[in-house]
């Protein structure tokens, strides 16, 4: 996980703090928060138990372009603006993952393309979400039966994360798979990146994915009971174009470290890791 500070990102103070609540209470007043996307296969993120275990409501956006799975907003009447604000905030993000792609694959020194070309903004397969999480009693997490998210990978290429001041994400400690470190905010315009399976398939397992989860932030766990404030985020969930191979790059791939991952598309990759969480 690396974290971007507001000025050296290009999404901006304003955008991601402004999204959080008023954002999501906008969707919400206007009842967008369920089908806000006309079904589509890919939005649903991996998870170890996704089900109504997980205490989060949510708004979900897919690309303008997209229109085998077009988004659906409230009428311009209803809430003035908010479709308009809410596609330039999609646009920012998009670019603000192209940066990243590109400045990784000047890090790996691969050909220019090597990973957008399989990200196109045509065919952008990526998704945004507006999360919120209730205000919860801490006994009830720490009963074992219901979380904010359950560890997880996401299975795009990269997740761009911005969250409020109540904290409780955490990503796991690679040096030791039983301890989740917390990944605390310092502003709210602080840009957290999360590398997702897609990456990790693409550098054959070189940049492997983040685990990660949301539970009680440690500084309420410390008081022992208690409720937990409600929370706000925002992702984006960058992903490959769904036509696009998911296998290992060949730069990636030698004798010594022969291919780790089947070559399929996106949606088939996306598809197969559904079937098996379910
Ligand atoms: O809310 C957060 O901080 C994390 C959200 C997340 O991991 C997800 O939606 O996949
Ligand atoms: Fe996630």
């Amino acid at each position: 996980m690396w974290k971007f500070l507001a000025d050296e990102h290009p999404v901006g103070k304003e955008n991601a703090a402004s999204l959080y609540r008023t954002g999501f209470l906008k969707a919400k007043t206007a009842n967008t928060l369920k089908d806000s996307r006309v079904c589509d296969p890919l939005s649903i993120q991996q998870s170890r138990q996704c089900d109504n275990t997980m205490l989060q409501e949510h708004f979900d956006q897919g690309s303008p372009q997209d229109l085998n799975y077009p988004n659906r907003w409230p009428d311009e009447g209803v809430l003035p603006g908010f479709r308009e604000f809410m596609e330039n905030w999609y646009e920012k993000m998009e670019a603000a993952a192209g940066r990243l792609m590109e400045a990784l694959e000047e890090a790996f020194q691969l050909p220019p393309g090597s990973f957008l070309n399989k990200m196109t903004h045509e065919k952008n397969a990526s998704e945004a979400r507006l999360l919120h999480y209730p205000a919860i009693d801490m006994a009830e997490i720490k009963q074992g039966g219901v979380s904010r998210i359950w560890p997880h990978f996401d299975l795009g290429v990269i997740t761009l994360l911005f969250q409020d001041g109540v904290g409780g994400l955490e990503c796991e400690d690679r040096t030791r798979s039983d301890k989740f470190l917390g990944v605390g905010s310092n502003s709210q315009s602080e840009m957290v990146v999360n590398v997702s399976e897609t990456l990790q398939r693409w550098t054959n397992g070189s940049v492997p994915a983040g685990l990660h989860r949301v539970t009680v932030p440690k500084r309420f766990e410390e008081r022992g009971c208690g409720m937990v404030p409600e929370r706000f985020s925002v992702t984006y969930f960058c992903k490959a174009d769904r036509d696009a191979n998911v296998g290992a790059l060949p730069q990636f791939v030698s004798n010594g470290c022969p291919a780790k991952y089947e070559e399929m598309t996106a949606i088939e990759y996306h598809q197969s890791r559904l079937k098996s969480a379910y």
